[in-house]
């Protein structure tokens, strides 16, 4: 599990709010504007535009609806843009009140690109580009009429704008990726030991509750073994305390290779462990814990001290539910205290 799994769900969700209050705002928004519009051409006998003006509010509205039953956002924003193309190229094709349909299109690209991210943002709007040329420069099938000046001006600006609105879109995308990065990074560090480089103390008490209590199927029933180095400190007196580093990093290399991938290995103090394993019962852990005590006994950690044996006591106990992570450690820690007592290098479970 990469420690830093949080912040990338915190990244995740400001960016899905962020497309949640756009579509929302289009939806609502320009729904309010298309309905009023069209109450006011009710009597206009223009049936077209009050076509274009009720269908579309509606169509927004009920996708804005389903969105909040469905919470479908990827598919709602998808829908929210193409009923924006269609609503924008059916405007244009009427005219709008008075020939003033152009002027309207200007608000929709920088829309379809917090609707689509980047690259379905800019497909759909140099499809929406190339109808209206279309619908400027095609045949004459009965649609709005627009002077030739103005058509060119339109089109030449609507460009511009697609193309400053995904520039801008890909630098923010970029950027975003890059805050991201330096977020992750930094929570990794944060949550991880300098000296070992496994998950440490402030990854226990912060990220570990978040997880249990957000995704309880992912670990429970969890496995804890705490492993404490059996008289450390004769080891930091004999050897010093540089050679005592190398031991514990050694430790840690030998803790990661006996565990599978989901399983996380902690430093939970000096000379302390803690090893947690998904999905595991109280008789597996407790033949991990036997084969990592063998093979912390048997092997040679200090090459010019070969008559070195390093021994370490083992408490492991399982969290069956997501409120019980203290009372479970409490359990591993009297368990290892009780290997401690009964002689060391000892595995209680
Ligand atoms: N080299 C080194 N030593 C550390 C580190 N953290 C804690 N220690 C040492 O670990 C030793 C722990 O000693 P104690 O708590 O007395 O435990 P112990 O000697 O292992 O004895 P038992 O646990 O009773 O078997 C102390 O000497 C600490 O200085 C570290 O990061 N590096």
């Amino acid at each position: 599990m990469p420690i830093s799994r949080a912040s990338l769900a915190e990244a995740l969700s400001v960016e899905q709010n962020r497309r949640r209050y756009i579509l929302l705002f289009v939806s609502y928004i320009t729904s309010a504007i298309m309905l009023v519009l069209g109450l006011r051409h009710l009597l206009s006998e223009d049936y077209l535009l009050q076509f274009i003006l009720f269908g579309c509010a509606f169509s927004f509205l009920l996708n804005a609806a389903w969105f909040h039953a469905s919470q479908q956002l990827e598919t709602a924003c998808l829908v929210e843009g193409v009923l924006v193309a269609a609503f924008v190229t059916g405007l244009v094709v009427h005219g709008g009140f008075e020939s003033t349909a152009l002027y309207w299109v200007f608000p929709f690209p920088p829309i379809l690109y917090g609707l689509l991210g980047r690259k379905r943002g800019t497909w759909l709007n140099l499809a929406l580009l190339l109808t209206l040329a279309v619908v400027l420069y095609g045949p004459d099938l009965g649609q709005a009429q627009y002077r030739a000046a103005e058509s060119s001006r339109f089109l030449a600006s609507l460009l511009t704008l697609i193309l400053a609105c995904g520039i801008n879109e890909h630098f923010r995308e970029r950027s975003h990726h890059s805050m991201d990065l330096l977020q992750r990074s930094k929570d990794n560090q944060a949550n991880t030991d300098a000296l070992t480089g496994l998950a440490n103390r402030r990854f226990l008490d912060q990220s570990m509750p978040h997880y249990l209590q957000q995704q309880p199927e992912l670990l429970l029933p969890m496995a804890l073994i705490l492993v404490d180095l059996d008289h450390f400190k004769h080891i930091n007196d004999s050897f010093g305390h540089a050679e005592g580093d190398k031991v514990l990093q050694q430790i840690a290399r030998l803790f990661r290779s006996k565990l599978r991938q989901p399983d996380i290995a902690c430093r939970y103090g000096g000379e302390e462990f803690l090893l947690l394993l998904p999905h595991t019962q109280l008789s597996d852990a407790t033949r991990v814990a036997e084969k990592i005590r063998q093979s912390v006994a048997q092997q040679r950690f200090l090459p010019q001290h070969p008559e070195l044996v390093i021994t370490c006591s083992f408490g492991v106990a399982v969290l069956s539910g997501s409120d019980d992570f203290d009372e479970a450690l409490r359990q591993a820690d009297q368990l290892m205290y009780q290997a401690k007592a009964d002689g060391r290098n000892l595995v209680r479970s």
